[in-house]
């Protein structure tokens, strides 16, 4: 077995999230005596709290999954584990399971801004020495450290949603991934009788938001009140959005959203009542402030493409009423638009 500084070394190397976890999680494995180790994904969904397993051991290898956890057939109620759920309720940093059939557990939550979503569980079949209960802790809290570490450095300062330099990363990554499917696992919860009926094609969607005006509401209120706005135009966005799609503060007042496995008219409807969200809530102070919104899917082109393709969108909506969602195929086949070949230095992407 490799020294244990070894195996902090190669996990601290890691940049990605999921890489890094498996990577704790081997390192581990690998200590005497455990039996399994998994990643747990805990989650709320309509009102109550749930886990699923994220990061798991399968015919010997650590797979990984980051499909929407709400729509996950292996998800439980917290409920089924107390002590877990006391543990995160105390907001506490471990907790021992009630041996059963000879099976000792061991919950490590990951904290991260007062809030958890991720536990890691680690399963031996004799109890925990108080030795090996230190080293577990300890090699967990340098995970955890380097976790929100990571965490700090993909975010946008004001409003804690991701920022620029991690779309560019996850995009570019994610790119090559996000191809067309009638049938992807795990979405067909999320898709209407009438849309399966019609086996309307599921996608990935990019839109790129922006604030209309915003120029006026700085101008008239001052900065101070502006930031207010982005801060909770950030927090509706949050709200509007299912947990595994993906949002960036892109800039200014420019947000992107990355839109998971659904098809063209969920995506209108979910875009949609994200607008009006946004158009009947009272800004302090500032009063009523409403949002364009361009999308495009991102199965076609290069990222680079894709992102100007839903500026074009974007502009368009600006151009002619702005307080609304324009579709960029939509506008081509309308005559609305041309469709224009973005030139790499028109959008600064990678
Ligand atoms: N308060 C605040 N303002 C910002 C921030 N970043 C950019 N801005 C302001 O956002 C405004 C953007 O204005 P414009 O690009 O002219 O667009 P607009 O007024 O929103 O008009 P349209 O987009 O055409 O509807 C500018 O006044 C910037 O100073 C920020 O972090 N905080």
């Amino acid at each position: 077995m490799k020294p244990i500084l070894q195996h902090l070394v190669e996990m601290t190397g890691h940049r990605d999230h999921l890489r890094l976890e498996v990577s704790v999680l081997s390192t581990l494995q690998k200590l005497s005596s455990i039996k399994e180790v998994r990643a747990l994904e805990l989650f709320n969904d309509h009102g109550a709290a749930f886990l699923r397993p994220r990061t798991w051991v399968q015919d010997g290898q650590l797979v990984s999954t980051d499909s929407e956890a709400a729509a996950d057939p292996r998800r439980v109620p917290l409920e089924q584990y107390p002590e877990l759920a006391e543990c995160v309720s105390q907001h506490g940093d471990s907790a021992l399971a009630n041996p059963r059939r000879g099976q000792h557990i061991l919950w490590l939550p990951v904290w991260m801004q007062d809030k958890v979503s991720t536990c890691l569980e680690i399963t031996q079949s004799r109890p925990f020495s108080a030795h090996k209960l230190d080293v577990l802790k300890g090699v967990f809290l340098v995970y955890q450290n380097y976790q929100s570490l990571l965490d700090y450095s993909e975010r946008d300062a004001l409003t804690g949603l991701f920022n620029r330099k991690t779309f560019d990363e996850q995009f570019a990554r994610n790119a090559a991934n996000t191809g067309v499917s009638s049938q992807p696992q795990n979405a067909q919860s999320m898709i209407s009788e009438e849309v399966l009926a019609e086996n309307a094609p599921v996608q990935n969607w990019l839109a790129v938001v922006d604030i209309d005006h915003f120029k006026q509401v700085n101008d008239r209120f001052g900065h101070l009140y502006g930031d207010e706005v982005l801060i909770l135009i950030a927090n509706i966005l949050r709200t509007s959005f299912r947990s595994h799609d993906r949002i960036f503060r892109f800039g200014g007042e420019e947000f992107v959203v990355l839109l998971r496995n659904t098809t063209l008219a969920k995506a209108h409807q979910v875009f949609n009542r994200f607008r009006e969200t946004v158009q009947k809530y009272d800004f302090p102070q500032v009063g009523r402030v409403t949002v364009s919104l361009g999308f495009v899917s991102t199965t076609r082109g290069s990222p680079v493409e894709i992102l100007g393709q839903a500026d074009q969108a974007l502009y368009y909506a600006k151009e002619h009423g702005r307080n609304q969602v324009c579709y960029y195929d939509d506008l081509i086949a309308r005559g609305l638009l041309q469709t224009a070949k973005v030139a790499n230095d028109d959008v600064e992407l990678f």
